[in-house]
C-alpha cells in the first residue's frame, strides 16, 4: 500500500491537475495536466511530518465528530490531565481557580435541566465541569506528573465518562440515532434516500413513523396512493403481508407522510360481544341514546370501537348497509339491536319480510316486527313511523325531537329492503312512499330507518332515498370493489379499504362511513351464534320505553300487537295509556311507561336495581377512624407537591386502586416498550398535573421506573426497566 494511502491523505486534484473527482477509483490518472499517468506508486509530493500529523488531526477529529459527546469528553479529559501540570508550572493562586468552580456548576445544571429535565443527567455534567476548576487548582499546588494524582485522575475521568455516557438522556439520544440508522438503510432500500424520520411510537399492534419526505423530491399523496408501491415495497423489506403497512398524508403538514407497521397480525383474535363473553361492563344502568353512538365492533388497528351514531344532537341519522348475502348481515343486525335495545329512550321494530330472522331471534324485545311474509304488518310499521314524524313534528314545529324513555328514537330495521320496496315487491309502491317519508322527514323527528340490501343499486332499494339520505353507509364484504361505487363514490380517493380485499379470510368485515365522510373499517362483534343471540334477547326483555300515549292512540292496530298489547281495562284510573303507548297522569304529563304493562315495570324494577348496584360500587367504605380536617389538608399538600416530596413522604402514600390501575395495566400491556406520561394521562383521564403527582408518587414506592424527562420520558414497570442498552426499536 502506498505511504500516501496508508495515511489516508489525498492528492488535491486541483494540484495533480485531475478530472476533480473525488475519491481513490476515479482519482486523475495524468500528471501535471500533461495526459501522461504517474506510475504506480509514485507520487509528486514528498511525505513530511506535518502532512503525517496534519492528516492525523483531521482523522482524529473525524473521529471524535462520530461521537462528538462520549468523544469529546474522553478528549477534554485526557487533555486535562496535562493542562494541571502545565498550571502547575504556571503557579497561579490555587484558591482563585478553584472559586471558578461554583458558577460553573450552578450554570451548567440550570442549562442542561432546563434542557433535558433529567437529573442524573445534569448531576453528571454538572459535576463534571465543577470538578475541572477543582482538579486545576488541585493540580497547580499539588502538581499532575506523580503516581498517586495519575491513577486518583484516570480513576475520577473514567467514573464521569461512564456516568455521563449511560445516562439516560444519552442512550435515548443512541436509541434514536439507531433507529433514523434503520429508517436509512430502509429508506434507500425502498427508493426514500434524503427522507428523515421525525418520530416512532408504538401502537398497539406494532409502530408507527412519521417520516419528513420534502428532500425526497415526491409528494405525500403520490406516496400514499394506493398504487404507489412504497407500502408493498416496504412490507417486502419488513417480510410482512402488504396490508400491514399502510401510508397516509399527514393531515396537518403536506411534507410528511405516515407509515403504520402492524408487526402483530390484527385479525388473529376473535372480536367477541361482551354480553356474551361476559365481559359486560359492572355499569348495567341503561343509558340515553344521547350518550354514545351506538357500538358495533373493533377497529383492530387502532383498537377503537366500530361506532354508529344513530341518533345525537343533530337529530336522527338514517343507515344505508349493503351486505351481500353470506357477508354478515343478521350478525351485524343482532349488533345494532342489542346495542339499541340497551338504551332506555330507543324503541326498535324489525321488518324481515323475506328470512324472518330478526323477529324469530329479538321478538320480545322488538316493539313490533314484521316476520316472514307479512307485507302488511311491514306496511302498517311504515304507516306508524310515518304517524309519529307527523305528530311529533306538529308538536315541536320541526324542531329536533329530545328524546326520552316516554318519547323514545323509533329505529325501524329493514332486512332485505328490495322484498319491501323493491321492483318484484308486492306492496313495492306503498312502501316506497312511506320509507321515501321517513328518509326524507324522520331526522328531525327521532323516527330513523336502518336498512339493508344485498346490492346499493336502485333495482335492489326501490329508491334513491338510501343513497341520498341516509347519513351513515355500512359495506360488509362484497363480492367485486365496483360494488362499493355504488354505495359510497369516491371511496378509493378518499383512502377507504376496498371491501373486496380488506382482510382476506376473515369474516365479520365492515366498513362505516358517517355523514361527514369519516370511515372506520374493522370487525363486527361476533353475535353469529343464534342460539345465543335468543338467549341474550330473552335476558334483555321488552323494551322499557314507550310511545307518546296520545301518538300510539291515533296508531291503527298498534295496541294489539304482540307482548305490548294492554287491555284498556288494565289501564289504572285517570291514566289515558290507549294501545300501548305511555300512560299519563290526570295532569297530561306523561308517567314514562304504561303502568299496565307488566313487562315494561319488571324490567324498570330490574333496571333500577342494577343502576342502583352501579353507582354504588365505586363508592368507599366508611373509614373505621374518623381522619381530622388538618390530617385531610396535610395529605393534601403531599400529594399535590409529590415531585417535591421526600421520597419517604411519597411511600407513606397510598395509592388509590383507580390510579393505580390504569397505569400499571397500562404498563404491564407495554412491556419493554414502556408509556410516556402523555399516554398514562390519557389511560388515568385525569389531569396532566394530578397524574404526574402519582407517577413520582409511584417511582418511589419502587412500583415504576422512568427514564428520561420531559416529553422523552418513558414509564415502565420495574420488572421491564431498560438495563444498559435502551435501544430497542424498529425491530421487523
Ligand atoms: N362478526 C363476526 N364474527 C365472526 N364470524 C362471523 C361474523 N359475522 C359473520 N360471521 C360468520 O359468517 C356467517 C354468516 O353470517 P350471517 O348469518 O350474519 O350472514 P348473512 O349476511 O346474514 O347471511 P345470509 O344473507 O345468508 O343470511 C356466520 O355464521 C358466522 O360464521
Amino acid at each position: 500500500m502506498a505511504r500516501g494511502e496508508r495515511f489516508g491523505t489525498r492528492r488535491s486534484p486541483r494540484r495533480t491537475g485531475g478530472s476533480g473527482r473525488r475519491g481513490w477509483a476515479g482519482g486523475a490518472p495524468s500528471r501535471y495536466g500533461d495526459g501522461l499517468p504517474y506510475p504506480a506508486g509514485a507520487y509528486r509530493d514528498r511525505l513530511s511530518a506535518g502532512r503525517v500529523l496534519a492528516a492525523g488531526v483531521r482523522g482524529y477529529g473525524r473521529w471524535v465528530a462520530r461521537a462528538p459527546e462520549t468523544r469529546g469528553l474522553a478528549s477534554g479529559l485526557a487533555a486535562l490531565y496535562p493542562a494541571g501540570e502545565v498550571m502547575h508550572a504556571l503557579g497561579p493562586e490555587p484558591l482563585l481557580v478553584g472559586a471558578l468552580a461554583p458558577p460553573l456548576a450552578l450554570s451548567t445544571w440550570v442549562g442542561t435541566y432546563k434542557a433535558h429535565r433529567s437529573v442524573k443527567y445534569s448531576a453528571t455534567l454538572t459535576a463534571t465541569v465543577a470538578a475541572v476548576p477543582g482538579w486545576l487548582a488541585f493540580a497547580a499546588h499539588w502538581g499532575a506528573f506523580n503516581l498517586p494524582t495519575l491513577v486518583g485522575y484516570t480513576s475520577t475521568a473514567a467514573l464521569a465518562w461512564s456516568a455521563f455516557t449511560w445516562s439516560d438522556v444519552l442512550r435515548e439520544r443512541r436509541a434514536w440515532q439507531a433507529r433514523q440508522l434503520r429508517w436509512d438503510a430502509l429508506a434507500t432500500a425502498v427508493g426514500l434516500e434524503d427522507s428523515k424520520l421525525i418520530s416512532a411510537d408504538d401502537t398497539r399492534l406494532g409502530q408507527c413513523f412519521r417520516i419528513d419526505i420534502r428532500a425526497t423530491g415526491k409528494r405525500a399523496s403520490q406516496l400514499a396512493r394506493p398504487g404507489s408501491g412504497l407500502a408493498e415495497d416496504l412490507a417486502a423489506h419488513l417480510a410482512l403481508p402488504t396490508e400491514r403497512v399502510r401510508i397516509s398524508a399527514d393531515a396537518k403538514h403536506a411534507g410528511i407522510i405516515v407509515i403504520a407497521v402492524q408487526l402483530i397480525d390484527p385479525w388473529q383474535g376473535e372480536v367477541t360481544h361482551p354480553a356474551l363473553s361476559g365481559t359486560a361492563s359492572a355499569d348495567a344502568a341503561r343509558r340515553s341514546i344521547m350518550d354514545g353512538p351506538l357500538v358495533l365492533g373493533l377497529d383492530p388497528d387502532s383498537g377503537d370501537d366500530l361506532a354508529l351514531s344513530v341518533f345525537d344532537k343533530a337529530g336522527g341519522h338514517h343507515t344505508f348497509l349493503v351486505a351481500p348475502t353470506g357477508s354478515g348481515k343478521t350478525t351485524l343486525y343482532n349488533n345494532l339491536i342489542e346495542q339499541a335495545s340497551d338504551r332506555c329512550d330507543v324503541l326498535v321494530m324489525g321488518i324481515d319480510v323475506a328470512k324472518g330472522t330478526l323477529g324469530a331471534i329479538w321478538g320480545q324485545v322488538l316493539d313490533a316486527h314484521a316476520g316472514i311474509g307479512e307485507y302488511d304488518k311491514a306496511l302498517q310499521i311504515l304507516a306508524w313511523a310515518g304517524v309519529v314524524i307527523t305528530e311529533r313534528s306538529r308538536a315541536s314545529g320541526g324542531r329536533n325531537h329530545k328524546p326520552s324513555p316516554s318519547a323514545p328514537v323509533l329505529l325501524i330495521l329493514i332486512d332485505e329492503l328490495d322484498e319491501v320496496t323493491g321492483y318484484n315487491s308486492p306492496i313495492g309502491t306503498q312502501a316506497k312512499a312511506l320509507v321515501e317519508k321517513i328518509y326524507r322527514r324522520g331526522r328531525s323527528a327521532g323516527v330513523v330507518l336502518a336498512t339493508a340490501s344485498q346490492r346499493g343499486v336502485i333495482q335492489y332499494t326501490g329508491t334513491k332515498d338510501p343513497h341520498a339520505n341516509a347519513d351513515n353507509k355500512i359495506v360488509l364484504r362484497v363480492n367485486r370493489a365496483s360494488e362499493m361505487n355504488n354505495v359510497i363514490p369516491g371511496w378509493e380517493l378518499a383512502g377507504m379499504p376496498n371491501m373486496e380485499t380488506y382482510a382476506r379470510g376473515v369474516h365479520g368485515v365492515a366498513l362505516v362511513v358517517d355523514g361527514n365522510s369519516l370511515w372506520r373499517a374493522g370487525r363486527v362483534r361476533d353475535l353469529s351464534d343464534l342460539d345465543a343471540v335468543e338467549a341474550l334477547a330473552g335476558r334483555r326483555g321488552a323494551p322499557v320505553a314507550c310511545l307518546e300515549s296520545a301518538i300510539a292512540a291515533m296508531l291503527p292496530g298498534y295496541g294489539e300487537r304482540h307482548h305490548r298489547s294492554v287491555p284498556a281495562s288494565a289501564v289504572p284510573s285517570g291514566g289515558k295509556g290507549i294501545g300501548g303507548g305511555c300512560a299519563t297522569r290526570s295532569d297530561g304529563t306523561d308517567w314514562g311507561i304504561n303502568p299496565a304493562d307488566s313487562t315494561a315495570i319488571d324490567r324498570l324494577a330490574q333496571d333500577m336495581v342494577a343502576e342502583i348496584e352501579a353507582r354504588l360500587t365505586d363508592m368507599p367504605a366508611p373509614p373505621a377512624q374518623p381522619t381530622s380536617l388538618n390530617e385531610l389538608i396535610a395529605a393534601k399538600h403531599a400529594v399535590e407537591h409529590a415531585d417535591a416530596n421526600d421520597p419517604a413522604v411519597n411511600r407513606a402514600i397510598p395509592v388509590p386502586e383507580h390510579i393505580a390501575r390504569p397505569i400499571l395495566r397500562l404498563l404491564a400491556q407495554r412491556g419493554p416498550a414502556g408509556a410516556r406520561r402523555d399516554e398514562l394521562v390519557a389511560a388515568v383521564g385525569r389531569s396532566r398535573s394530578v397524574v404526574a403527582g402519582w407517577l413520582a408518587i409511584l417511582r418511589d414506592h419502587g412500583s415504576i421506573t422512568a427514564l428520561g424527562a420531559g416529553r422523552a420520558a418513558r414509564y415502565y414497570l420495574r420488572e421491564y426497566a431498560p438495563g444498559d442498552d435502551a435501544s430497542e426499536g424498529y425491530e421487523p
